[in-house]
C-alpha cells in the first residue's frame, strides 16, 4: 500500500528539516507532503531544500486545514501525519506507527510519547487521544468530510469517529520522543492563549460530533 506522509507546519523552521532527513531515509515511504500553513519563516524554503513536495498556503488556515490539503494532494492508502515540531524522530518510531496498519489490519495507530521530556509525557498520558501523531487508512478521511471540524479539533474528531465506526484503534508507544510545546514557540501569554484556543476548538468537536454520532 502507498504511503504518504503529511507535515502541517506553521513556522517550524527550527525543527522541520530533521523531521525530513529522516523520512527521506525510509525507503518505503512514497510520497512526503509539507503543508506549510501560512508560515512567515523558512519552514517552506528549508522542505524544498530537502526535495520533499511542498505546499505553501498563503493564508494560515489551521491545523486541520493544513493536514486536509495534504491529505487531498495525495492518492496514497494510508497516509502517516507527523507535527513538524518532534525532537527526536526515529525510524523505529516511524515503522511503528506504519507497521499495524500496512500489515496488521489496523485502521488507526495513535502515537504516545514516553520518556522524552515530562511535560510533553504528561500531556499524552492524561490525554493520548489528542495526539497528532497517527498511521490511517485513507477511507478513514472520507468519512470527515462534512463534519466541519475546525483547527486542533483533527485528533478529536478522528477519535470520535473512529469509534462510530467500530475502526480498529491501536495505541503505539514512542519512546524519547517530544515536541516543542506552544509555550516555548510562542512564549508564556501568547503561547497560554495558543492553548486556551485548542482546548476550545476540541471542546467544540466533542459538542458537535457527539450530538451528530449519538
Ligand atoms: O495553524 C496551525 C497550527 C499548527 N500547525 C501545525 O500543526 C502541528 C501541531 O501543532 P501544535 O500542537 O504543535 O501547535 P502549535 O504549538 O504549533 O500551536 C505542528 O506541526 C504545527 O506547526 C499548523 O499547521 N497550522
Ligand atoms: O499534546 C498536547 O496536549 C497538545 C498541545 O501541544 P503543545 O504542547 O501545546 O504543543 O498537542 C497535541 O494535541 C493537538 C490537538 O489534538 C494536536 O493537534 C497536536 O498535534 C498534538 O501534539
Amino acid at each position: 500500500m502507498p504511503v504518504a506522509v503529511v507535515i502541517p507546519a506553521y513556522n517550524e523552521e527550527k525543527t522541520v528539516g530533521n523531521i525530513l532527513q529522516l523520512l527521506k531515509s525510509i525507503e518505503f515511504i512514497d510520497e512526503i507532503i509539507l503543508v506549510s500553513d501560512g508560515s512567515t519563516d523558512n519552514t517552506a524554503s528549508i522542505g524544498k531544500s530537502c526535495g520533499v513536495r511542498v505546499i505553501e498556503l498563503t493564508q494560515n488556515s489551521g491545523k486541520v486545514g493544513a493536514v486536509l490539503h495534504g491529505v487531498k494532494s495525495t492518492d496514497a492508502d494510508v497516509i502517516l501525519l507527523l507535527d513538524a515540531d518532534l525532537i527526536g524522530l526515529k525510524k523505529e518510531h516511524v515503522y511503528n506507527l506504519l507497521r499495524p496498519v500496512l500489515e496488521e489490519g489496523v485502521d488507526m495507530t495513535v502515537g504516545i510519547f514516553r520518556n522524552g521530556r515530562g511535560a510533553t509525557d504528561l500531556a499524552q498520558k492524561i490525554a493520548p487521544f489528542l495526539s497528532g501523531q497517527r498511521a490511517i487508512k485513507r477511507r478513514v478521511f472520507d468519512k470527515l468530510d462534512g463534519y466541519g471540524v475546525k483547527d486542533y479539533g483533527l485528533e478529536m474528531a478522528l477519535t470520535i469517529l473512529a469509534k462510530k465506526e467500530n475502526l480498529k484503534v491501536q495505541p503505539v508507544i514512542l519512546k524519547d520522543l517530544t515536541h516543542v510545546m506552544k509555550e516555548e514557540k510562542r512564549g508564556l501569554i501568547m503561547g497560554g492563549l495558543a492553548r486556551m484556543k485548542m482546548y476550545w476548538d476540541i471542546l467544540s468537536c466533542i459538542l458537535k460530533l457527539r450530538l451528530e454520532v449519538f
